[in-house]
């Protein structure tokens, strides 16, 4: 959404909220932004005293026409060295201050990162990360910015301004001082208000680039579907129509800023006409010499020139504020699903899980979960079915705690999921998921994830169990074999056999499979199926399964349907029920033949 100019007041509370929200970034190297900060300062008084030394240069050489000349050598020298202190003081500003800058920039990036992955996972499904990722980018990019306009121009421009005004007041008729300080009002005033009324285009340049930059990462992301449909002219169409409107955009921006760069220009002119004729005046009138006008006269160009920047560093800080605001308030998005203050760690003495009344839904409108209650003791395997849909993976979710349920409890070893830290609660479990996504990073890499301390021969004994290893070390890059994006360069089974390794490694007290074996052909998922048999050994095991061939042999089977369970028991005792596990059952029996 644009912000309208009735906003704007909110807008610029905002901007002083954010660049509060900065400080604590710069907060380490606080001794080295002071000794910045000092050399700017020490670097403009000398800049200062350039004019000032020129004056009586000009002064000096100016004698009566009986007079003889001399060289006024020590100015001369004094105007060297003056100038050759300025530079000097700038460069250890700009050597000094490197160190702060980056430095902040690089919290500021693990300081978001960090903040997304304590984002729920409804923010993350939600989330656009074409999108995320630009603002991000944008974003920490423009502390540094911001940073370096305050120090290589705000400031200077303000203390030298300061400066010249205090020399001009001191020395001479107060039209000087007057005639500066009212032409640079003017300006300031005039760039502030035709840069608040352009930040609009701005706004809108930056969310059109955001859409744009997203639709074009998700046109890439989603390759393969845009192949089958033979959907690539939609795609860049798409992406075309917004980039359309961000140019016409851009322009309008474009027009805009020529105004304002014409309209500075014009009060420059008309401050440094009017001081000149005043000097001009007075020198005239005997009340100035020449030396005074050429000072006034360096002064006046030595303080427009950089204010000459003032209107690109103002538009400027505005657009990062702009960008850094997206940040913030991404920052700020609260995390969902928190530790209750003063949360302990979870104690897993024997891994019982127990539902007890469990409702929940993803949205207040539609609810999922329906008073489910059920306990899988310690050491057995609970195996749960159900149509698609029913909420049976939502059980694994809510295990993991990715979301709060809205009534009952989760209980592990009799402590509620809530009251412990969510840390503690998923080292506890592992998981082999429905759909299995990988790092794009190697196959090593990837199993190791599991247990980052494993070694060689513990990654290859997982390896082993999930029938997987064969297959690695027959790869030509064996386990250095990149996997691609999400792991798209293996096949469903072989994501899922890396799964599978991956949670043994892991060794948790609770295990989740989560229709682990759906992409395996049947040879292989018996096999492995044999393998989990043998992981979930002791484990306390939660296993998802469409098909009821592979949960025969668990100690209890939960048959959920519309969120609610149905029937419960053994194989035996459902199938006894000739309810809907047997009806289940016999239509699977049926697709076999
Ligand atoms: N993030 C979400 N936001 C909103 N609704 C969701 C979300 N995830 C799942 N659902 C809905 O919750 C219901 C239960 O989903 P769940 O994934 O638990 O089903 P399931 O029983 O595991 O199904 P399947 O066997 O097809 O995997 C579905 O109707 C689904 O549309």
């Amino acid at each position: 959404m644009m912000p309208n100019r009735t906003e704007r007041p909110d807008t610029n509370r905002r901007d002083w909220h954010n660049l509060k929200s900065v400080l604590p970034f710069l907060w380490e190297y606080r001794g080295r932004a002071l000794f910045a900060l000092a050399c700017l300062i020490a670097s403009k008084v000398a800049n200062v005293g350039v004019p000032l030394f020129l004056k009586d240069i000009v002064d000096s050489l100016q004698g009566k026409p009986e007079q003889v000349l001399v060289l006024p050598v020590i100015l001369l020298l004094g105007y060297g060295a003056l100038r050759l202190a300025s530079a000097l003081f700038n460069e250890l500003r700009d050597t000094v201050f490197a160190r702060v800058r980056y430095h902040a920039m690089r919290k500021m990036s693990v300081r978001v990162l960090e903040h997304l992955h304590n984002l729920s996972l409804r923010f993350h499904l939600e989330r656009k990360t074409g999108a995320i990722s630009r603002d991000l980018e944008r974003g920490t990019a423009s502390v540094s910015t911001l940073m370096n306009f305050m120090v290589f121009s705000i400031i200077p421009i303000a203390v030298e301004f300061t400066l010249v005004a205090v020399i001009l007041l001191g020395n001479y008729a107060p039209a000087f001082a007057l005639v500066t300080f009212a032409t640079v009002a003017v300006y300031v005033i005039f760039t502030i208000k035709i840069t608040e009324w352009r930040m609009d285009h701005r706004h809108e340049m930056n969310r059109l680039d955001s859409q744009s930059s997203n639709q074009a990462v998700d046109s890439l992301i989603n390759y393969e579907t845009v192949k089958y449909f033979n959907n690539e002219k939609l795609e860049l169409a798409r992406y075309d129509a917004t980039l359309g409107q961000w140019e016409d955009v851009a322009v309008k921006s474009q027009t805009s800023m020529s105004l304002l760069n014409f309209g500075q220009s014009s009060i420059i002119a008309i401050g440094v006409t009017i001081i000149m004729f005043l000097a001009a005046n007075s020198v005239v009138n005997g009340t100035m010499s020449i030396g005074d006008l050429v000072m006034v006269n360096a002064f006046m160009l030595q303080l427009f020139l950089p204010l000459g920047t003032l209107g690109i560093v103002y538009r400027q800080v505005k657009y990062t504020l702009a960008d850094m605001d997206m940040v913030f308030r991404l920052l700020e998005t609260p995390q969902e699903v928190r530790d209750v203050p003063n949360a302990s760690a979870l104690q897993v003495t024997l891994g019982e899980i127990r539902f007890e009344q469990v409702d929940f839904g993803y949205q207040a409108e539609r609810q999922i979960l329906r008073g489910v209650s059920f306990r899988v003791p310690a050491g057995t395997k609970l195996a749960v079915v159900g149509h698609s849909g029913a909420g049976k993976s939502t059980l694994s979710r809510l295990i993991y705690r990715f979301y709060d349920i809205t009534g009952g409890r989760v209980l592990i070893d009799g402590q509620d999921i809530a009251q412990v830290t969510q840390a503690s609660l998923r080292k506890a479990i592992g998981i082999v998921p429905q759909d299995t996504v990988l790092f794009n990073d190697t196959i090593r890499y990837n199993l190791q994830y599991g247990n980052p301390q494993a070694t060689q021969v513990e990654i290859e004994r997982a390896a082993d169990m999930a029938h997987i290893r064969t297959f690695i070390e027959s790869l030509p890059d064996g386990w250095e074999t990149v996997v691609g994006e999400r792991g798209l360069k293996l096949s469903g089974g072989e994501k899922q056999r890396v799964a599978i390794a991956r949670a043994i490694l892991k060794q948790p007290p609770i295990l989740i499979f989560d229709e682990a074996t759906s992409s395996l052909d049947s040879a292989t998922e018996q096999a492995i199926q044999q393998t989990l048999h043998e992981v979930a050994g002791h484990h306390t095991t939660l296993m998802i399964a469409h098909r009821l061939s592979t949960i025969v042999d668990a100690d209890r089977i939960l048959v959920l349907d519309k969120g609610q369970v149905v029937e419960q028991g053994t194989h035996a005792e459902l199938l006894a029920l000739h309810g809907q596990y047997q009806r289940m059952w016999e239509l699977q029996l049926h697709e076999k033949d």
